[in-house]
């Protein structure tokens, strides 16, 4: 991979509880100097052991809402009643350390980024998925965040996200995180520059 190719921002997409913090935190540990996370700022309110500016920069809607109108955002998109959004400040910042800066946001987010080219250079858009919706309610019900009905929710855009990922040409890469030591091994190659790992993504009608 060439330089210029490493600055070339990395979204990560993929529907809540399909590892990406878990697979993201692996990759941050195997490689402290390499990447840069875009920290995103959201309404919503920490969990247990998040920190503020590290994880995400938490914000009061009112907050949020005067950084909308200043035009701080390249995306920002409303989730379960929240507001997530990612500052051109902070993707930067992450740039101009010699970081490869990585974001994780959701598909409306992507939808977003992809209409208003906010972004310079063009970033590799790569899609993480369940290996199907029964592991994925099991995985947001182990992590034990999450109310029912904010796992009903969660499932069922998530439903919407993994048809939207089939749309050709939304996604340079997509991975499967069914096992997570085959997945991370995938994703850390992606993460360095390899752009060759592309997994079929699940049907929905058979889980
Ligand atoms: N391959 C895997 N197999 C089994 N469990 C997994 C796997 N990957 C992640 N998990 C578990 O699934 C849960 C959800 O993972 P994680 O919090 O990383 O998801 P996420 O995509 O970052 O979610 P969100 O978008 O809501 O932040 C965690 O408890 C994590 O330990």
């Amino acid at each position: 991979m060439s330089r210029s190719d490493f600055l070339r921002p990395l979204v990560i997409s993929g529907p809540s509880g399909t590892g990406k913090s878990t697979l993201l935190s692996r990759l941050f540990l195997a490689h402290p100097d390499k990447f840069g996370f875009s920290v995103s700022h959201t309404t919503r309110t920490p969990r247990q052991a998040e920190v503020d500016g590290k994880h995400y920069y938490f914000v009061s809607r009112d907050t949020f809402q005067n950084l909308i109108q200043d035009g701080a955002f390249i995306e920002h998109a409303q989730f379960s009643n929240n507001y997530y959004g990612t500052s051109i400040q902070t993707v930067k910042d992450v740039a101009a350390s010699g970081r490869r800066c990585i974001l994780d946001i959701d598909s409306q987010g992507v939808r977003q980024i992809k209409t208003t080219k906010g972004l310079e250079p063009n970033p590799i858009y790569l899609f993480i998925s369940p290996p199907n919706m029964k592991s994925l309610r099991e995985r947001l019900t182990g992590r034990g965040s999450e109310s029912e009905s904010s796992i009903r929710t969660r499932l069922n855009t998530a439903v919407k996200e993994i048809d939207y990922a089939r749309t050709p040409g939304v996604h340079d890469i997509i991975i499967v995180n069914d096992n997570l030591d085959r997945a991370y091994v995938a994703f850390e190659r992606v993460a360095l520059g390899d752009p060759s790992p592309v997994d079929d993504l699940p049907r929905l009608d058979d889980n």
